[in-house]
């Protein structure tokens, strides 16, 4: 088979679109070439939405090192990398990669990344292990900060008052657990506990909750992230709700970010947000109560030796200090995956040590420690965080060059030649960018 058998490319491409890995191509230039339609499913972006974007502005779309970036600076190829990160849509996804380098002649001509998606398998195989196989109780949920000993104090007050709560706090900050945590706070005979999981369009899952609803049955209903429905369907919903009977039922939503913003920014329904308000319980994230940490750690491992007979029930003091050090943006959620992930690939090890921690974390570790500004996001969660483009370019480019030169360890000639450029214009620019940041 000739390699330029111009009438094979349908074929191939066919095949790439069609394909179940997610498929990222750049060229050398890191701009890309090939994104087929299982990546945009994965990453919630489109080909032309990033096919102009260099991989300076594209690498920190996952706000972890770029393996494509990496394996193109390297020319090795990176194996079985799990990633886990919010795409666009603020989804959790969950993936492993394989990137390898494309080479013609002996020359490296581009990357391509693999993207296995294994969210559903990690969400319905491996998570489960690690949760309560009893019933959430309020008084079993890690809340050694004074903060999270709030939160349980006043979801107590709600169940008691019996009146509708809303949860605000970031992703993987104990919402659902809370949510579950008041429904079993005074057993109701026959009671359920039903999740409406809230996504933009599903118009059908709430004309099910409606059917529902007409029923005389007992249940709590939690509505998670009620912000992600469009405005049309949180009319909707709250028409439901305020036509149900509010004293047989506990009534529980949550949201991402501050009501009064999402209400500003036209992602929250006033009047709905009203109906939830009664008692509204505010979760800071995890780096902003790190008292947690250690004890869920702590937890973790206990339950996990009693469920799985894994060895582990300790962790280094170094490992303990990089874990109130870092600043878990995936939260508690975060913390559970990557004590996950440890303990899978751990066999007779008693204490988790740094040399144990994947490579993906240790490299968010290095970054932090290097004192590198973290880039603004790619992707914007919400409009008042954009940056001007100019400002964000210019801060890419200060992150790319710093980390260019840490490659190798300083020296401005090896790094000027790895990123194709002279020496004077490097120099130019780590001044100019240098001037910026004093300005
Ligand atoms: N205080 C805590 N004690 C024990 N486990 C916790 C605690 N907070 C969170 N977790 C665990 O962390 C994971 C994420 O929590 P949860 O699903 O409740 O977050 P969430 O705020 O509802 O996230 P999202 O908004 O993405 O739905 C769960 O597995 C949960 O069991």
């Amino acid at each position: 088979m000739s390699a330029f058998d111009e009438s094979l490319f349908p074929f191939y491409e066919f095949a790439v679109q069609r394909a179940g890995v997610g498929i990222h191509a750049v060229n050398s230039e890191g701009r890309t070439i090939i994104y087929n339609d299982k990546m945009k499913d994965i990453e919630g972006l489109d080909l032309d939405d990033i096919r102009d974007l260099s991989i300076l502005e594209l690498f920190n779309f996952r706000q972890q090192p770029s393996t494509l970036m990496e394996v193109l600076q390297s020319g090795q190829e990176q194996l079985n990398i799990k990633q886990t990160y919010w795409n666009q849509n603020e989804t959790e996804i969950t993936t492993i990669n394989n990137t390898y380098p494309i080479v013609n002649n002996g020359v490296l001509i581009g990357a391509v990344e693999l993207s296995h998606d294994v969210t559903a398998l990690e969400k319905f195989v491996l998570q489960p292990l690690t949760k309560d196989r009893e019933p959430v109780l309020l008084n079993n949920i890690v809340a050694e900060s004074e903060s999270m000993k709030k939160i349980i104090a006043t979801a107590k007050k709600a169940v008691r008052a019996k009146l509708p709560v809303l949860l605000v706090g970031e992703a993987g900050t104990g919402k659902d657990l809370v949510a579950q945590g008041i429904h079993h706070e005074v057993p109701v005979v026959d009671s359920s506990f039903y999740t409406l999981y809230c996504n933009r369009s599903d118009n059908q899952s709430i004309d099910r909750l409606a059917t529902e609803l007409k029923t005389d049955a007992p249940f709590t209903l939690f509505c998670e992230r009620i912000d992600f429905l469009s405005i049309e369907l949180q009319r909707k919903l709250l028409r439901i709700l305020e036509s149900s009977d509010l004293h047989k039922r506990q009534f529980i939503a949550s949201i991402g970010e501050d009501p009064v913003e999402l209400i500003a920014s036209g992602s929250l329904l006033k009047e709905l947000y009203y109906f939830f308000a009664s008692f509204t319980i505010r979760f800071p994230p995890l780096r902003e109560r790190k008292e947690d940490i250690l004890p869920f750690v702590k937890r973790y491992l206990a339950r996990r030796k009693e469920s799985l007979g894994t060895a582990l029930s300790n962790v280094a003091d170094e490992v303990q200090e990089l874990f109130l050090s870092y600043t878990w943006p995936g939260n508690i959620r975060e913390l559970e995956m990557l004590l996950n992930e440890v303990a899978s690939l751990s066999s007779a090890e008693i204490t988790i040590t740094f040399e144990m921690l994947p490579q993906h974390f240790r490299s968010k570790i290095a970054v932090m420690d290097e004192g590198a500004v973290p880039l603004p996001s790619f992707i914007m969660p919400s409009e008042k965080d954009l940056l001007p483009l100019d400002k964000f370019l210019r801060e890419a480019e200060s992150y790319y060059l710093q980390k260019a030169l840490t490659i190798h360890d300083g020296n401005i000639t090896r790094t000027a030649n790895a990123l194709s450029m002279s020496r004077q214009n490097l120099q130019y620019r780590l001044r100019k960018n240098k001037k910026g940041e004093e300005a």
